[in-house]
């Protein structure tokens, strides 16, 4: 199997072997060439395999991201995607070819991590990627939208602008605000300037017809949109809403669940603790569903992965890590004091012993440690390491990431 970086030229080869791994055809570009999602492939991140007599049988690609780590360190993140192989050669190891090529040229990259979204949950565990993060939909039926008065005087007045825009008209407003979004959310990827501006991904990175609800604070800065569409039946989805506070969600949730003409607001990628449920005067009223693993995490340089992080409790704990993929192995004294780790090989006993992937998985808080242990997956020496784990390993703020690659 040769495995080689794609050349400008092999572009089009690339991007036509990607469509028939997958069995779709490219889609139409726009006239201006915006809405096609493989528009952004970085050429020269894009790898092909080849058969012995040259023929194409194999993509993965990258895009150069930054992921958000709990503390609010920006790091380079490689996405993974365009991972496919033709149905006449599956089964026998391009994958897996291709992503030991893949992680061995993040390392060379000086990459300590990488980052993807699985088309299917069986397939990244072999190579090291734990899930890391997760969202769902709420659905809620508009004659059961009633909100909660907030209590215990914990009252956020709310008090700012809401204006319908089009999606059309926003110019670089939604960019600037997911942008400014993302550095404060753990587990949020950037969406680097030229997807915007070719149209590549899904709404509203892709321009589909979609209203946008701008909410500005007092002042008239904007500091959140949410945008949405409402279907024949009465049903209006929310794509995705994007604040940098929490009293423009209130202030967007409101305004979509107040809505005329509508039966139901669909509220997709909602992360797990999303607060939307305990405002809802009827708890019930929220019904959850499409709950899904999204980002999930691989860890190439673990004590770079763990010193780059923030940390909340002070502790200290000795990690096993193995790396079966790429037959590794390390023992780590994981100390935090005042917000900073410090990471060093050691010869101690264990309190926990892990594959890489589950590492992957309880990195940026959004999985717990504890319920690895429970599920057999992580050995825990001694009975209250999990717990201890737990705390320590917490973010800020649950980690959440929206972003479709
Ligand atoms: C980040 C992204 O881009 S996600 C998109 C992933 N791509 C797709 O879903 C497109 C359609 N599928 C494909 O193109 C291929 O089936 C791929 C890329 C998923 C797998 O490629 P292959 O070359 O067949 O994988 P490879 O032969 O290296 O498989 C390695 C191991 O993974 C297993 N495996 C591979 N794909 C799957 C799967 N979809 N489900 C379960 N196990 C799988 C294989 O059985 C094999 O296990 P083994 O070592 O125990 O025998």
């Amino acid at each position: 199997m040769d495995i080689r970086t794609t050349t400008d030229q092999e572009r089009d080869l690339f991007v036509a072997t990607v469509h028939i791994a997958f069995a779709r055809f490219p889609d139409t570009p726009n006239e201006d060439g915006s809405g096609v999602f493989w528009a952004a492939y970085e050429t020269d991140r894009c790898l092909l395999a080849r058969t012995e007599d040259g023929r194409p049988v194999g993509t993965a690609a990258a895009y150069s991201f930054e992921l958000t780590l709990p503390g609010g360190a920006l790091v380079p993140a490689p996405g993974v995607t365009a991972v496919g192989v033709l149905p006449t050669h599956r089964r026998q190891g391009v994958l897996t070819a291709m992503m030991r090529h893949q992680l061995a040229e993040f390392r060379d990259r000086g990459e300590f991590l990488s980052v993807l979204l699985a088309s299917e949950s069986q397939i990244y565990g072999r190579f090291g990627y734990g899930p890391a993060t997760y969202t769902g939909r709420l659905t809620v039926p508009r004659h059961r939208a009633a909100l909660n008065a907030p209590r215990a005087g914990a009252h956020t007045p709310e008090i700012g602008s809401i204006e319908i825009l089009n999606r059309a008209d926003c110019g670089e407003l939604l960019e600037q605000l997911y942008d400014r979004y993302r550095r404060a959310q753990p587990g949020a990827i950037s969406r680097p300037p030229h997807w915007w501006a070719l149209g590549a991904g899904m709404p509203p990175v892709a321009p589909a017809p979609r209203y946008v609800a701008v909410h500005r604070d007092a002042d008239g800065v904007p500091d959140g949109y949410a945008t949405y569409y409402l279907d024949g039946a009465g049903t209006l989805t929310i794509d995705e809403t994007i604040t940098t506070n929490d009293t423009a969600a209130t202030a967007l949730a409101r305004l979509a669940l107040g809505h005329d003409l509508v039966t139901e607001v669909v509220f997709k990628h909602v992360p797990p603790d999303h607060p939307l449920r305990w405002q809802l005067a009827d708890f019930n009223a929220g019904q959850k569903s499409s709950e899904t693993d999204w980002l999930w995490v691989r860890l190439l340089d673990i004590p770079r992965a763990l010193t780059a992080r923030g940390w909340f409790t002070d502790g200290e704990l000795v990690l096993d890590v193995t790396d079966p993929f790429l037959d590794e192995h390390g023992r780590y004294l994981l100390t935090v004091q005042d917000g900073k780790a410090d990471c060093v090989p050691t010869d101690r006993k264990p309190d926990l012993s892990l594959d890489v992937r589950d590492l992957g998985a309880i990195y940026l808080g959004g999985t717990t440690p504890s319920a690895l242990v429970r599920a057999g997956h992580i050995h825990a020496h001694h009975p209250d390491v999990a717990a201890r784990a737990d705390t320590l390993f917490r973010a800020e703020r649950s980690p959440h990431c929206l972003h479709w690659f």
